[in-house]
């Protein structure tokens, strides 16, 4: 069902084995790729890699000191379970599941869990840590954390998935809390997927606990604004890009990869504000017209069939041929590793802005450097979600609940802001977007180390 998820769509899918600890087992807690008995193979593919690729660049500029470049690179905490579910079918099956805390020392654990059949522990590690940086980012008080879940949620059915996201929450709750780790929604979980986390949290706890997770129901302490939060801060980023570049959104074409939460809603947000939004796509493939999608009409014709397959109006594309399509705006929303060193030479976009976590390899990061195509990187690009999130923190444990408008100018005053602060690293150091956003992320987390202590 995910064939191609996280590697370039036409190679054979890479694995690394790099760094990840031996057998797993029920509870396993790692120190992570630090570890003494860990072996590095140099793997553009493998995510983790990236992330500590670009740390590298950054705190070399930075002239970070060792021991602080040791602490922020390894993760501080990793959770390996194992847990049983019962399927409809009567069977038995066990899972495995991932949390990865990269750092508290801004605060509690924060970010995403996802559900996805080739989830591995160096992908949910390079996640956990984007977190971090992402946070500093934006300056929201959190660490970074991310989970997932090994599992193909399309062939599962509601009450399995439940049942399935119940375990998986009891098997990692002595890890989460308000105060501890805060997750969210990533790739195939939603709103109902982090009502069943709040509800098997407060069970345990004996209280409900709605800040123990993010990206919940209105009806049970969401907060206004989220669902769309990562789309709009895509858009904003955009808009941001633009200006800086001279160009205007009505004579902008843009290729969205990806339909779904970050892809869907930042295409149509991008339709709204006058982009000729020319292709779309989801795991079965893109759809082109040159002319300009009508995006409300594709997203409405997913809802319906929840596929692209089939949509009129449009040619229809392989998905490695619509990255490659001239335009001037391409939004990777998607997954990881989708622009590399063996497509980025026919990647004719002039600005690049990263919804999805990771879409860029390290490798294909220094040909667009090179080249002079701008990107505006995960780490900012896409902290619009986990920014709203720490708006419905907030509103949970204040219990006061603000209106969509106070949500949405609190979002653009602070994306507009993280895209300044970049900007100004960018210009300072003369780097690129990513390395600037990396710079500006790792000093912050690395003066709040200074603050509380070194050897605490
Ligand atoms: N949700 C959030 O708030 C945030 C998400 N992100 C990142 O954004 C990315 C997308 O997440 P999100 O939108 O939440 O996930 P969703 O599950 O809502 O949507 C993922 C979309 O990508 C499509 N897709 C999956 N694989 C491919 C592929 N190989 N080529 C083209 N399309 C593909 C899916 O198609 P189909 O539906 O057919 O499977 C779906 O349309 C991830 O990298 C995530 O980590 C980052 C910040 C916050
Ligand atoms: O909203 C959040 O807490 C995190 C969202 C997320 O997983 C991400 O930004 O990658």
């Amino acid at each position: 069902m995910f064939p191609h998820r996280g590697v370039p769509f036409d190679l054979p899918r890479p694995r690394s084995n790099a760094f990840t600890p031996s057998p797993m087992s029920q509870g396993t807690v790692s120190k992570g790729p630090n570890d003494a008995d860990v072996q590095h193979t140099p793997d553009e593919f493998n995510p983790f890699e990236a992330m500590a690729d670009r740390f590298d660049r950054a705190s070399d500029i930075l002239g970070l000191e060792e021991g602080v470049r040791e602490v922020l690179r390894a993760p501080d905490r990793e959770v390996i379970v194992s847990f049983p579910v019962l399927m409809d079918d009567g069977r038995v099956k066990v899972f495995k599941g991932y949390r990865v805390q990269h750092s508290f020392l801004r605060g509690p654990a924060k970010g995403g869990i996802r559900f996805a059949p080739d989830v591995h522990l160096d992908e949910v590690r390079a996640l956990a840590a984007w977190m971090t940086w992402k946070c500093s980012v934006v300056n929201v008080p959190f660490g970074g954390g991310k989970g997932g879940v090994v599992c193909d949620p399309r062939t599962m059915s509601r009450g399995e998935l439940e049942r399935m996201t119940r375990r998986y929450t009891t098997a990692i709750m002595d890890v989460l809390g308000p105060e501890r780790d805060v997750p969210a929604p990533d790739m195939n979980t939603n709103e109902q997927t982090m009502a069943w986390i709040m509800d098997t949290y407060s069970m345990h706890a004996r209280r409900s606990t709605t800040a123990v997770v993010t990206g919940k129901p209105l009806s049970l302490g969401g907060s206004r604004g989220r669902t769309e939060a990562t789309g709009r801060g895509v858009m904003i980023a955009c808009r941001e890009a633009l200006k800086t570049l001279g160009m205007r959104p009505e004579n902008t074409s843009a290729v969205v990869q990806g339909a779904g939460n970050v892809g869907g809603i930042g295409a149509q947000l991008l339709h709204r504000e006058g982009y000729k939004v020319v292709s779309i796509s989801d795991i079965s493939g893109a759809i082109y017209n040159e002319r300009g999608l009508d995006v409300p009409d594709v997203l409405s014709y997913i809802k319906q069939n929840r596929t692209l397959e089939g949509y009129t109006e449009c040619d229809h594309l392989p998905h490695a041929e619509q990255l490659e399509l001239e335009c001037d705006l391409l939004a990777p929303c998607a997954t990881e590793n989708q622009i590399t060193s063996k497509n980025v030479d026919r990647i004719q976009a002039k600005l690049i802005v990263e919804g999805a976590n990771g879409p860029t390899t390290a490798a294909a990061d220094k040909v667009l450097e090179e080249r002079g195509t701008m990107v505006v990187p995960d780490i900012l690009s896409n902290a619009g979600g986990v920014t709203v999130s720490y708006f419905e923190w907030v509103q949970d444990r204040m219990g006061y609940f603000w209106t969509e408008d106070i949500v949405n100018t609190r979002l653009e005053q602070s994306m507009v802001a993280a895209f300044n602060d970049v900007d100004k690293a960018r210009r300072k150091y003369d780097v690129s977007m990513r390395i600037a956003s990396y710079i500006l992320a790792i000093d912050r987390v690395a003066s709040v180390y200074r603050l509380r202590g070194l050897f605490g």
